[in-house]
Parts: structure tokens; C-alpha cells; sequence
């Protein structure tokens, strides 16, 4: 017997009432997830420095494989379809609406190879989560000052062609859990315009079904991926950003209704809030 274990045995008797009640079951669902992630990625951060000594979005791979298992603790089953059209050997700028930190699960399922990704500077410092990523080879930009995140975003698509990258952009530019895409930032398709290379749009299904953050819901449930036709921007120009920007907004947001239970262009869960977890 060690001193611990009076502890221990309350946590056990706890553990119960913890997932039985909906809103503890949510936050312990929640906290887990970041555990998970802090744990997998002090393990990966090893693997990866074995592996390939340092930062290269090779590690991805390496990354994707932890990240895979989260989906078992979860219970979501992924529905995919078109994903072949993420695997052509080319190199493209890829575009996917984002929900939640749950997302990365989605992304890890889909994720090319040669795929770097682009996040906001804060994920760095968040410990072996952020050592992880950056071994990953994920750009950060700093959303505060434009002109340093649009110079980043510019050197990568300096490198994307010469180095046959593709590269990850969530165009709404920060979670949103409402029922319906944000207006899209300009960045991605800047991106796509300079480096002359196609748009690939990737839809998730919304959350709502399994997750409202807002009704502390967090069950068990199927996310559905859909990955849209490449979009060419060949010959195209600066000014046909905003056409460009418009034709993947509407596409993705027709989508985003159609693989979405229960929503249609009026969002009929009735809610219009935009719950962040
Ligand atoms: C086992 C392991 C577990 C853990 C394992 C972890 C694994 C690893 C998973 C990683 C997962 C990552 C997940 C991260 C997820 C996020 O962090 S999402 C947040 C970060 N990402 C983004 O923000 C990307 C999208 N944002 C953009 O592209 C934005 O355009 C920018 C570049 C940030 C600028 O934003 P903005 O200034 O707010 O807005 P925007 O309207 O786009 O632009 C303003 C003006 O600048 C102009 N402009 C914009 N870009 C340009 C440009 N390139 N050139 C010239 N002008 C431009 C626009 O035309 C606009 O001018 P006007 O039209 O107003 O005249
Ligand atoms: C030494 C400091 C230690 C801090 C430890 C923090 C531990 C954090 C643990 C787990 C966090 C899991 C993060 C998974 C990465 C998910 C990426 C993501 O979804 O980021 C949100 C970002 O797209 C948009 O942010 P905003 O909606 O604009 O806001």
C-alpha cells in the first residue's frame, strides 16, 4: 500500500459519475484529448529526431500514425470520399473548413504526403504540441501583423513548385463551430495565384451531430470528408483572386449543406453561435 492509493481508489469511484454526467463526460472528453496530444507528442517528438534528426515535413508520416489512434478513444468513424485526388505527385494548395481542435484527427486521415501545413504562431509555444509541430514542418504565421504572415505564406509559395510541396490552408482563418462556413481570407488563393498551381477544397461534414460544445454534447459519430475537384488557377492573376475566393466558397459551402445531417443554407439547428473548443 502506497500512500497514493486513497486517491487513486476516489478517482476510480469518480470515474463513473465523471462520463455518466453530460457535462463532466464532455470535459473529461476534452481534457483527454489534450492529454492525448501532449503524451503522443512527447513520444513522436523522439521518433521523429530518431527518425530524420530535425524539422522536415516528412515527419509527418510519422505524426499522422499517432494521430490516427485518437479516433478509437473517440468513437468517430471517417466517411471519405475522392481522397485520391489529394495523392496526385503535384503540387497544389489544399483548402478545408475548420471546426475544432478535434480537426486534426480529420486532417491526419487525409493528409498527403509533402503536405505542410500552415497554423497561427500561439500552437508553437503550447509545449511538445507546438516542438511536434514544428518538427512537422508546419508554418507559422502571425495573424496580427498581415504583413509578416502574408511574407510567409509568400516564401512558401516561392518553394512549393521547386520542391513539388503541397501545402494546407484553413481559408476561414480560425475555428468556427457555427452551422456555416466564415467568409474566407485571402491568403490561400494569393498562394495558389502565384505559384500557378491548382486549389483542392476538402469539406467536413459539421460537428453538430456528435459535438455542441455550447449543450456540452460530446458523443460517439461519423465525420463525412469530401474532397472537391481541383480548381486550375493557370494563367489566372491577382485580379482574379476575389472570383476565385468566390467559386470555392460557394462549392465548399454547398457541400458543407449537403454532407451535413440535419442542416440546410438556413442552418435549421436553429443556432447561430460560434462555439471555440
Ligand atoms: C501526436 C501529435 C499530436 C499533435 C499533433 C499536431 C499536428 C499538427 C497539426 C497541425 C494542424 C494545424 C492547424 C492549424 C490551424 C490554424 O492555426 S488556423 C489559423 C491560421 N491560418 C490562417 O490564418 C490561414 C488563413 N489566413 C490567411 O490566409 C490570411 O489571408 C492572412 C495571410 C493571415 C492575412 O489575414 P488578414 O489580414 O486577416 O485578412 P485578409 O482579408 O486575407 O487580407 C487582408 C488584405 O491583405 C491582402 N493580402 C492577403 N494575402 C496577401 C498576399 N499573399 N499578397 C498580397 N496581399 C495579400 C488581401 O488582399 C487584403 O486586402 P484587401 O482586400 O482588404 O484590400
Ligand atoms: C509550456 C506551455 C504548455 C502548454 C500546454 C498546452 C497543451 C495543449 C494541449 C493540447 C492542445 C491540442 C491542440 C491541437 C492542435 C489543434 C490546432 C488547432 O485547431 O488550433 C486552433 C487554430 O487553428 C485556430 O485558433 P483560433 O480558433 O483562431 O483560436
Amino acid at each position: 500500500m502506497t500512500c497514493l492509493d486513497p486517491w487513486v481508489l476516489l478517482l476510480l469511484l469518480l470515474l463513473p459519475v465523471l462520463l455518466l454526467n453530460r457535462t463532466t463526460n464532455f470535459y473529461f472528453k476534452i481534457c483527454f484529448y489534450c492529454v492525448l496530444c501532449v503524451v503522443f507528442s512527447v513520444v513522436a517528438c523522439v521518433v521523429c529526431f530518431l527518425r530524420h534528426g530535425g524539422r522536415t515535413v516528412r515527419n509527418m508520416s510519422i505524426i499522422k500514425r499517432f494521430v490516427r489512434i485518437f479516433k478509437y478513444f473517440y468513437g468517430l468513424q471517417l466517411e471519405m470520399k475522392g481522397a485520391e485526388k489529394l495523392h496526385e505527385d503535384k503540387p497544389c494548395v489544399i483548402i478545408s473548413n475548420h471546426q475544432s481542435i478535434l480537426d486534426m484527427m480529420g486532417l491526419m486521415e487525409i493528409l498527403p504526403r509533402n503536405c505542410i501545413q500552415i497554423a497561427k504562431r500561439e500552437l508553437l509555444y503550447t509545449g511538445p504540441v507546438g516542438l511536434i509541430m514544428y518538427l512537422g514542418g508546419v508554418i507559422f504565421i502571425n495573424r496580427k501583423r498581415t504583413s509578416t504572415a502574408m511574407s510567409a505564406m509568400e516564401e512558401v509559395g516561392n518553394i512549393l513548385v521547386q520542391k513539388n510541396l503541397k501545402v494546407w490552408i484553413y481559408p476561414e482563418g480560425t475555428r468556427n463551430g457555427s452551422y456555416d462556413l466564415l467568409p474566407f481570407k485571402k491568403g490561400a488563393f494569393y498562394l495558389a495565384v502565384q505559384a500557378q498551381v491548382p486549389i483542392i477544397p476538402v469539406v467536413y461534414s459539421s460537428f453538430s451531430s456528435f459535438y455542441q460544445p455550447e449543450k456540452k454534447i460530446f458523443t460517439s459519430g461519423k465525420i463525412k470528408v469530401e474532397v472537391l475537384d481541383p480548381i486550375k488557377t493557370e494563367g489566372m492573376t491577382v485580379d482574379d483572386i476575389p472570383k476565385l475566393l468566390e467559386t470555392c466558397h460557394s462549392l465548399m459551402r454547398e457541400t458543407f449543406f449537403r454532407i451535413s445531417d440535419k442542416l440546410n443554407e438556413k442552418g435549421t439547428n436553429g443556432s447561430t453561435s460560434q462555439p471555440v473548443q
